[in-house]
């Protein structure tokens, strides 16, 4: 169900539409007609370009920005590193690269830090100073950013994901409100403000160091469905008008954070046109698409979207969701089968349960990861219970929104991740697979051999 439908409504205003050529202004009259940088742009405004795509970029992936601001953004003292804990993304800092299945309980809430210093880093790929990989943090806040800091990454595009409380974010572009259920995309650069209305926040991050996300191929499923582009929104222009505040300006620059001072608001912003914006999405309103002969298909069907690599159909990363969905499969093992892939699996869960996994073991706000042909699927007594059921059409996933950040690169998990956050589950595997029961019968049946104690058959 779209949050929209539940919760109290969004007070922002905003336009529909994904990959739109949007345009918007505060002030009637704030964007120059016919031109982008008039001698003078209008009411005394400075016109600033702002790229997420090389100036040369073919036409179907060019992503630019023109804004109409009352003082460009380079208007700033120069930037000075500043102390921030270890975020474990830089290529200073390998994470650790391993074939193990890996669990995460509910990583804590952090009421002490703002949105800034509540990220933390759990698992990365590459690096951003080659626009190379991912980065994949859990952020944990429970503090305002102060009502003069902005910040901005350098390093790449933030797709977040809440899981608890509500995000207020003020971008340069204009005002998003993003809550559990719904998404929200902050591109590389643009600067933005978080404050948390309703206390501590929590979720995840994918952040994008190569390339930008866009809607997936429908292939034969034709012309809508999945997540549809019309229910993607952007921002309106909102601007203040203030040059007398000392504002800092946060950098995070190759996994690293930077502070520069300037004496007016960024969020200055009275007009703006193009294709580079941030955005959101409510997940409830995804449109599901599933089998409705046999067999489990695979959870491609599921993503919302995709930042594609140069090899066709093979992605740097594809946020992948499990709504709730029916499932009216005949003769069919429903959950997701065994397997192992040659893409890795990192997943997280918003709230309820996931149909692969016994209740409480893989819970909200919690985390797994299954790296490159790390063998998973159901646990032992899900199988158990899946391959016994007798088939009703069924509803799985009520009230429940699982994700997955799946990904080409091998997943590297971070020193945070493994150790210092204290939320791996030792016994994992112990408790999903090493419980696994032999089944086999040979046709033969005097060939039956005993295996771990059970015998076949
Ligand atoms: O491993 C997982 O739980 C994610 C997943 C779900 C599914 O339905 C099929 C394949 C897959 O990797
Ligand atoms: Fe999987």
């Amino acid at each position: 169900m779209p949050v929209t439908e539940f919760k109290f409504p969004d007070t922002y205003q905003y336009q529909n539409g994904f990959a739109s050529y949007n345009e918007s202004e505060a002030i009637t009259g704030a964007l120059p007609v016919g031109q982008n940088s008039p001698q003078k742009a209008p009411y005394g405004l400075y016109a600033e370009k702002l790229s997420g795509t090389a100036f040369t970029a073919p036409r179907h992936e060019d992503l630019q920005s023109w804004l109409y601001r009352i003082l460009p953004s380079a208007a700033h003292s120069a930037f000075e590193p500043v102390e921030w804990k270890p975020v474990g993304s830089t290529h200073e800092q390998k994470p650790h690269q391993l074939p193990n299945q890996i669990r995460w309980d509910p990583f804590d809430l952090d009421e002490t830090v703002d949105w800034v210093h509540s990220l933390n880093t759990v698992s990365s790929a590459g690096d951003p100073t080659l626009k190379s990989g991912l980065g994949i943090m859990i952020f944990a806040a429970g503090k305002n950013m102060n009502s003069n800091e902005a910040f901005y990454s350098a390093d790449g595009d933030f797709l977040i994901v809440p899981q608890h409380g509500v995000l207020d974010i003020r971008t340069e572009l204009g005002k998003i409100l993003v809550r559990p259920n719904e998404i929200c995309v902050i591109p590389r650069g643009i600067r933005y403000q978080v404050m948390l209305p309703e206390g501590p926040v929590r979720g995840y991050i994918l952040e994008l160091y190569q390339g930008h996300f866009q809607l997936p191929e429908l292939g034969p499923i034709g012309s809508n469905s999945l997540a549809n582009a019309r229910d993607f929104q952007a921002p309106v222009a909102s601007y203040d008008f203030d040059v007398e505040t000392t504002w800092h300006i946060l950098s995070k620059f190759d996994g690293k954070l930077f502070s520069a001072t300037q004496n007016h608001t960024p969020f200055d912003i009275v007009a703006w046109h193009g294709l580079y914006y941030p955005y959101k999405y409510d997940l409830g309103r995804f449109n599901t698409i599933g089998s409705i002969s046999y067999d489990h298909p695979d959870p491609s069907i599921f993503t919302v979207l995709t930042a594609p690599s140069d090899h066709v159909g093979t992605a740097i990363a594809d946020f992948v969701i499990f709504p709730p969905r029916w499932l009216v499969q005949e003769d069919t093992f429903r959950p997701p089968w065994f397997h192992r892939n040659t893409m890795s699996e990192f997943m997280g869960l918003i709230h309820g349960d996931y149909d692969a996994k016994a209740k409480g073991s893989f819970r909200p706000a919690g985390a797994s990861l299954h790296n490159i042909m790390s063998g998973h699927g159901p646990d032992s007594n899900t199988f158990e219970t899946a391959s016994n059921i007798e088939l009703q059409p069924s509803k799985v996933g009520s009230n429940s929104m699982a994700f997955m950040f799946e990904s080409c690169f091998m997943l590297g998990v971070t020193e945070w991740g493994l150790n210092k956050c204290r939320k791996v589950q030792e016994d994992y595997n112990e408790k999903s697979w090493e419980p696994m029961k032999v089944h086999f019968v040979h046709p033969d049946k005097t060939k039956t051999t005993a295996v771990n104690g059970t015998k076949g058959g």
